[in-house]
């Protein structure tokens, strides 16, 4: 079963707690927080006082997904403002493994992200201590982009390398441009979190945009 993880990014910020009362209303699994800082990628966005408000309109677990340099500096603020799981970017930590442990040193699950030009190979050292692997499916920075098939490779090797140190509870989450077409692809080859931002809160019906999703997805794997 894939976890459907709406991207607050494409929703209404001045009306935050109702679009997260409403997606946890509509069938999502997770609220997926994107954090950028205008230097790791060329967009800004929110930090942790947003993530705290968001906390107090949904009990679903907020996944927050870092795109920001030196994010050492502010996982324990994201930790206390409410989230469940943190993700930093591979690309953005000289000391990866001492991040993921941070994270989990808090109680949280511990990501690690890659672009879609970063090898799969940049987490295989830490594989053994992530929670989950976000394979990024465009390049971080904006909603709404297209789907990049070349991906898809990451996710297949990720999911063997999974099963080679029996990490079976490794989640894979895909970013970017996943929808009801996309969704059955990322979901063949391994993935089970799936974040959709444009999908689903750029249409007017919120439960029906994750149905579709959710069934595809789980569709293309039974
Ligand atoms: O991390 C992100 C962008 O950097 C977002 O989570 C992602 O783009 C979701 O948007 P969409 O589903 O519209 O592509
Ligand atoms: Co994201």
């Amino acid at each position: 079963m894939v976890i459907i993880a709406p991207s607050i990014l494409s929703a209404d910020f001045a009306a935050l707690g109702a679009e997260v009362a409403e997606a946890e209303a509509s069938g999502a699994d997770w609220i997926h927080v994107d954090v950028m800082d205008g230097h790791f990628v060329p967009n800004i966005t929110l930090g942790p006082a947003i993530v705290a408000a968001v906390k107090a309109h949904t009990s679903l677990p907020l996944d927050v997904h870092l795109m920001i340099e030196n994010p050492e500096r502010y996982i324990a603020d994201f930790a206390a403002a409410g989230a469940a799981v943190i993700t930093v970017h591979a690309e953005a930590c000289v000391h990866l493994h001492r991040v993921v442990h941070q994270i989990k040193e808090l109680g949280l699950m511990a990501g690690v992200a890659i672009n879609p030009g970063t090898p799969a190979a940049a987490v295989r050292e830490v594989l053994e201590d992530v929670d989950l692997v976000l394979v990024m499916t465009v390049n971080p920075g904006f909603g709404g982009q297209a789907f990049i098939p070349r991906t898809l490779h990451k996710i297949t090797q990720l999911r063997e390398w999974a099963g080679e140190i029996n990490h079976k509870g490794l989640r894979i989450e895909v970013d970017g441009g996943i929808a009801e077409a996309t969704a059955p692809l990322v979901a063949q080859a391994g993935a089970d979190v799936l974040v959709a931002g444009n999908a689903v809160f750029g249409r007017s019906d919120r439960a029906g945009a994750i149905r579709a999703i959710r069934e595809a997805a789980d569709g293309a794997v039974l």
